[in-house]
């Protein structure tokens, strides 16, 4: 099983991250899309990656608007397998834009 993040390896890692916030709990990011279709396409993409990697973010969708929380279900809190996933959710959302 992947290592829980400290509080404080939480923060370092939210520095390399586009406007993500968060604690050793779960981090998330929301962005706002130009359209309700460019949302869709971003959770789109973003489903190939998380299944790719076999690790999903949760994902609440207000019309142009996503909201994404990333944590490690099974380890119960923050690990670098979700640092990964943001990662590629901040190059996805860039690529939409
Ligand atoms: C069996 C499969 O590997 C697990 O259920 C995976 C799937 N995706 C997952 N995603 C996230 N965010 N946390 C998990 O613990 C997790 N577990």
């Amino acid at each position: 099983m992947a290592d829980l993040l400290t509080a404080e390896a939480v923060r370092e890692e939210l520095g390399g991250l586009t406007d993500w916030s968060g604690d050793p709990t779960g981090i998330g990011r929301t962005v706002q899309l130009g359209s309700f279709p460019d949302a869709i396409a971003v959770v789109d993409r973003v489903a190939v990656v998380a299944e790719r990697l076999d690790h999903h973010p949760d994902i609440d969708i207000r019309w142009r608007t996503l909201t994404f929380r990333c944590v490690t279900h099974s380890a119960g809190g923050v690990t670098h397998r979700d640092v990964e996933l943001a990662r590629h959710i901040d190059d996805i959302v860039r690529s939409v834009r």
